[in-house]
């Protein structure tokens, strides 16, 4: 296996353009898809499960123009439903964001599908998707283990209605339903049971639909209800946000590593909750300043806090490593969905940290990082998890030498990520 041995970085200054936001590329993607009109989308992420997305578009006969280099695509919009009539199977590797919302799209409209992906992703759950779909008249079979992927979807162009959709291990259900709730046959009102989980991510969609011409009626996340009649229609041109998950990697290598580090791309005016990662390091005491489309850091002294991360849980990985640099223990709550994404991520968290000498509380949601004045060096299972992977590299800004096993695995949202890291190291 490869492994990626980084020794102390003294200091990390300078400016990171960030990669386009993955959220926000495979929404805009599907999106265009649906709208009536070509749409231009500027700084596409160009990474694993974006490209898992394009090649079920080519698959399902989308056409669109893309510029690889310079991070742009013009979708040919449909005006309406995917794929009618069609029979395919789509590989969609381990992207829960092509996964979900391509399932709802393919169940409404017409035709025979087969969605996979890598081992992992047969067992990420999406049963809440399935039973939420199943009352509009979407046949839906499981080919392995009831309640996920892969999955057989017939399908058979659907009504609208109401529907119910469990929203406590995943927002990216109630995010497929939003989205495609559009094109049903009839106004579609959406009750959402249990706590909503990763509350931030509807807000992308929400906004995001928006941009493309539907309003959603918001009742306090409790309800949603998206009347008959609207349609997609393309804003032309789309420009991608810069990935604010992406950006706290190097917020906190400043926070720790001392100089400063501006990221371009996200800022005050940004759709991703994951910006708010910033608010938390500035609760540690790193010093952060905000402008429309950057955020700042430079190095603070540290400490611990206690807090409620379900609203930011891919950045609160971060949180997790930066821990280790802080005066007392952190506590992350609320995270129990960690452990149904890329790996079971609180037990490999855990796991991780205490190897390099941190004493670590697992609970069932949530985690207590406890640093150690003497870390060491340790080899880091990344668990084809590519967060695992860039968080831990924060050791080395630190001060602590890491070596990352199979660092390749930064693939899945951000593959130059090493090299990025070094363009700011001094
Ligand atoms: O909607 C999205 O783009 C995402 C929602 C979140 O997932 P959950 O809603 O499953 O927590 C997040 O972890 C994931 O990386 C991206
Ligand atoms: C949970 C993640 O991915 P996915 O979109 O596959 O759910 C992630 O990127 O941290």
């Amino acid at each position: 296996m490869e492994q990626l041995h980084l020794s102390p970085i003294s200091r990390v200054d300078g400016v990171i353009t960030l990669p386009g936001s993955k959220s926000i590329s495979n929404r805009a993607l599907l999106l265009a898809t649906l709208a009536s009109g070509s749409t231009r989308l500027t700084n596409l992420l160009d990474s694993d499960d974006i490209r898992h997305m394009l090649n079920a578009l080519t698959t399902l006969g989308v056409s669109y123009d893309y510029d690889r280099g310079a991070a742009t695509i013009e979708v040919e919009g449909l005006g309406g439903r995917l794929a009618r009539g069609q029979q395919a199977e789509l590989y969609l590797g381990n992207a829960g964001t092509a996964m979900r919302p391509l399932a709802a799209a393919l169940a409404i409209g017409s035709g025979q599908f087969v969605l996979t992906g890598e081992p992992r992703m047969k067992e990420r759950p999406i049963g809440h998707l399935v039973e939420a779909l199943a009352p509009l008249g979407a046949e839906i079979r499981y080919l392995e283990n009831p309640g996920y992927p892969p999955l057989a979807i017939t399908a058979a162009d659907l009504g609208g209605g109401e529907v119910e959709i469990d929203g406590s291990i995943s927002s990216q259900f109630l995010t497929a339903l939003l989205m495609v709730a559009p094109l049903l046959g009839g106004s579609l009102t959406i009750r959402v049971k249990g706590e909503l989980v990763s509350k931030p991510y509807i807000d992308i969609t929400l906004g995001m639909m928006a941009r493309f011409g539907v309003e959603v009626e918001n009742r306090d996340y409790q309800s949603f209800k998206i009347a008959s009649g609207q349609q997609y229609v393309s804003p032309g041109d789309y420009l991608v946000e810069g990935d604010a998950s992406s950006a706290s990697y190097f917020l906190a290598a400043a926070a720790i590593g001392g100089g400063t580090v501006e990221v371009r791309g996200v800022g005050t005016d940004s759709l991703q909750g994951d910006k708010h990662f910033a608010d938390v390091l500035a609760a540690m005491g790193a010093r952060v300043e905000w402008g429309r489309d950057f955020i700042r850091c430079g190095r603070g002294t540290l400490k611990g806090v206690d807090m409620d991360m379900n609203a930011i849980p891919d950045a609160a990985m971060t949180i997790a490593t930066t821990a280790l640099f802080a005066e007392g223990p952190t506590t992350i709550r609320n995270i129990y969905n960690w452990r149904v994404k890329e790996t079971d991520r609180l037990t490999a968290m855990a796991t991780e940290l205490r190897k390099v000498g941190a004493l670590v509380e697992e609970g069932e949601d949530y985690l207590r990082i406890e640093p150690t004045p003497q870390l060491r060096h340790a080899e880091i299972a990344t668990y084809n998890d590519h967060r695992i992977a860039m968080c831990f590299a924060l050791l080395a800004v630190g001060g602590q030498p890491v070596t990352i096993l199979d660092p390749g695995c930064t693939a899945k949202t951000f593959p130059d990520f090493f090299d990025r890291l070094a363009s700011i190291s001094r």
